[in-house]
């Protein structure tokens, strides 16, 4: 028996994942399409009558502006936004800038798979000679944190998740406790981290899900905040399945 839901949403499609660039924390901005996709959400939501108490989202423009067309479109623009930096995309490390394909075609299609979907093999670290380096490192929006010392040259899944479940526990819990019906739109990995906790997939499982750009999903929760229902996309299965096969398929050397 559910008593609580919350409703998660990948960023429409970035500007990156147009040209299939590994992101991460680069703060590219949503593609076309991914303004519509953002659109399409909002109107899904809207269509199956969600409201929101909340929202969280992360410190990147893609995730922000994904959450504010959506709230735009059912009406609740004025809506409180909590942004963190805890909800961020995985940090690519080295990977950043580089295309999916012709990394898959230099290094091989398995180790592709492996620094995008594994559980605690992490890409390679960003140097201070990256070409994304300073932009990142220096900018502004990472004023409340993380600090110097631990601002990420590269994350894990594994690490993604141990910096987001701080906020997951000590923030969005309470909140879901009190009854508040919480909206959080963030990332593909950051995303993946919180369903690996919530329905304590094993890293095999983990593995194998890729989560498509702008298309809702709810949990419904026990009152030990334990799924009941899990992964409830508000998109025909058809659809959802055919662009989980397109993240995946990013990866493939063309
Ligand atoms: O950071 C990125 O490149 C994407 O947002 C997620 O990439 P992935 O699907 O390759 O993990």
């Amino acid at each position: 028996m559910s008593k609580y839901s919350i409703v998660m949403v990948r960023h429409g499609e970035s500007e990156w994942n147009l040209k299939n660039l590994f992101c991460g924390w680069y703060d590219a901005d949503l593609s076309p399409k991914g303004k519509e996709e953002a659109k399409a959400a909002g109107k899904a939501l809207k269509d199956a009558g969600y409201k929101f108490d909340i929202a969280h989202t992360s410190v990147l423009t893609r995730a922000q502006k994904t959450l504010c067309s959506i709230l735009e479109e059912i009406g609740q623009a004025d809506l409180p936004v909590k942004t963190t930096w805890r909800l961020n995309e995985r940090h690519y490390g080295g990977l950043t800038g580089m295309n999916k394909a012709e990394t898959a075609a230099k290094y091989g299609e398995e180790q592709v798979q492996v620094w995008r979907r594994s559980f605690d093999v992490p890409p390679p670290p960003m140097e201070e000679d990256h070409p994304y380096y300073n932009e990142i490192v220096n900018d502004a929006r990472y004023k409340d944190g993380p600090s110097k010392a631990e601002f990420p040259k590269f994350e894990s899944l594994k690490l993604t998740i141990e910096r987001t479940l701080p906020y997951w526990n000590e923030v969005i819990v309470p909140q879901i406790k009190e009854g508040k019906k919480i909206l959080i739109a963030a990332h593909g990995n950051s995303l993946r981290g919180i369903v690996k906790y919530l329905d304590n997939l094993s890293e095999d499982q983990i593995m194998k899900l890729n989560l498509p750009t702008g298309i809702p999903f709810v949990y419904e929760l026990d009152e030990n905040l334990k799924p009941c229902v899990s992964l409830k996309f508000l998109g025909d299965e058809e659809t959802v399945k055919k662009a989980m096969d397109a993240v995946a398929a990013q990866g493939k050397a063309k």
